[in-house]
């Protein structure tokens, strides 16, 4: 493709984006270059790439534009130009030759122009601008960050390494390692899983062996993390109460050694039917599923009989916005409002499955507090038969735990992990 046909393609896929605001943009631009077969990897990549930087960037280019009207054409020129084009490589590539975008009128130019020698940021940018955040949500980050706000926003906006969970039950990190490196990635051990493996850059490892054999699988380290806090271990009965498509579940089973049991709970049918692919490509063979429906009576029999349960429960994903940077302006402070009596409710309930000295794992993707320790402390007054087991007493390895506290808080800036909370509860009566 020619640079401009890419930017005409980057135009229509940010038109599809914008068009369809309730589904995550990563989902969309799947379904766009599936029916774009003849687009290749080199320049999907690159078609990509424009438009996840005009995702991270979207409240400044809407700033720059002002009262223009924010279309997918004008928000691409201005990316471009406020990365240093000059208008004359802008009126090259909006040429309306063939594939090439239709070329600016007269309106649109003047806008462009305006932008011709500026950079991204500006001084005179309202903060929740400057750091690409909806404004309601500005105050709640200010109070949870403090000083390292801007730090903690800028690692939030910053593409995501490619995080990979080698999974045990089909060979060690060495193998996974060299098998990677036999199809030409480099994967460095991260600094705290002790099955995870880091590629810089977006990387099609889903296309080799190693994937395909289910010796790896994608996992951010923060995420791994939080499987690790739940301390499963072989023979034990553990159940993952929001498992979703079983991401932790793999990894909760593998700790398992494929002994003893996992429920994998969901409320979302399709979500829970895609873990079986993922279970049958990684051999798991002791994990079964339940969809969770409405006054479910699985959770009354089954009472007390779990030594671990894991809610990973449905929350802001505030702490995802490196992979998923359409989703910050997605958030409205409604949803907020609707997730927080929903993740009590979702303790409530998993939290009778819990056997007497047994553990409840509480987790999220938030940074906000009102998710997390909020949630943890509205918990325990409910419920004074659990009592929280402090991070270092729950870090179930020999080397110290990435923070101190009495959770697991992982974020970007401090980590280079996702956004992830974590708090173990132990039922002590
Ligand atoms: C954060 S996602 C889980 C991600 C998954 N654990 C993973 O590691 O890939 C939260 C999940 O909670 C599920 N969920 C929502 N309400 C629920 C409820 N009342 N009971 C159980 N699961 C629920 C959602 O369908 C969603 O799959």
């Amino acid at each position: 493709m020619t640079p401009a046909a890419r930017i005409a393609a980057a135009i229509d896929l940010l038109t599809v984006v914008e068009g369809a605001p309730k589904r995550p943009a990563d989902a969309v631009a799947n379904d766009f270059f599936r029916s774009r077969r003849y687009i290749g990897s080199g320049d999907r990549r690159a078609i990509s790439d424009r438009v996840w930087r005009v995702l991270r960037a979207r409240r400044r280019l809407g700033w720059w534009l002002g009262d223009a009207p924010a279309t997918p054409r004008l928000l691409v020129a201005a990316s471009l130009l406020l990365e240093g084009w000059a208008m004359s490589g802008i009126a090259q590539s909006f040429s309306g030759g063939q594939f090439a975008p239709p070329a600016l009128d007269r309106a649109e130019r003047a806008v462009a122009a305006r932008l011709e020698g500026h950079t991204l940021d500006h001084p005179a940018m309202p903060d929740a601008v400057m750091l690409e955040v909806p404004d309601w949500l500005l105050p709640r980050l200010q109070s949870r960050f403090g000083a390292a706000l801007t730090a903690e926003l800028a690692a939030l906006s910053e593409p995501a390494t490619l995080d990979l969970r080698v999974n045990l039950l089909k060979g060690d990190c060495d193998q996974a390692r060299a098998a990677l490196a036999a199809e030409g990635w480099d994967a460095k051990p991260t600094p705290f899983s002790p099955w995870g493996l880091r590629i810089e850059g977006r990387r099609p490892v889903t296309d080799g062996p190693a994937f395909r054999s289910g010796l790896i699988e994608i996992q951010d380290e923060g995420s791994q993390l939080v499987a690790l806090m739940v301390g499963a271990a072989p023979g034990m009965r553990v159940v993952d109460w929001c498992a979703g498509a079983g991401g932790k579940t793999l990894a909760l089973a593998a700790m398992m050694q494929n002994r003893g049991q996992v429920v994998a709970c969901d409320v979302s049918a399709p979500r829970l039917e895609g873990a079986v692919r993922r279970l049958r490509r990684a051999e798991v063979h002791n994990v079964e599923r339940h969809l969770v429906t409405a006054g479910d009576k699985w959770l009354k029999r089954r009472a007390g009989t779990f030594d671990r349960v894991l809610v990973d429960a449905p929350c802001s994903g505030t702490g995802t916005w490196r992979r998923n940077p359409d989703a910050r302006l997605r958030l409205k402070e409604t949803d907020l409002c609707e997730l927080l009596p929903k993740q009590a409710m979702i303790l409530d309930d998993a939290q009778s499955l819990v056997r007497k000295g047994g553990r409840l794992v509480y987790a999220t993707c938030s940074l906000l507090e009102e998710e997390n320790e909020a949630q943890v402390s509205g918990f325990l007054l409910r419920h004074p038969e659990f009592a929280l087991v402090p991070l270092a007493r729950a870090w179930p390895l020999p080397q110290p735990a990435p923070g101190s506290g009495d959770v697991l808080f992982l974020t970007p800036a401090r980590h280079r992990t996702d956004g992830f909370f974590a708090a173990v509860l132990e039922r002590v009566a």
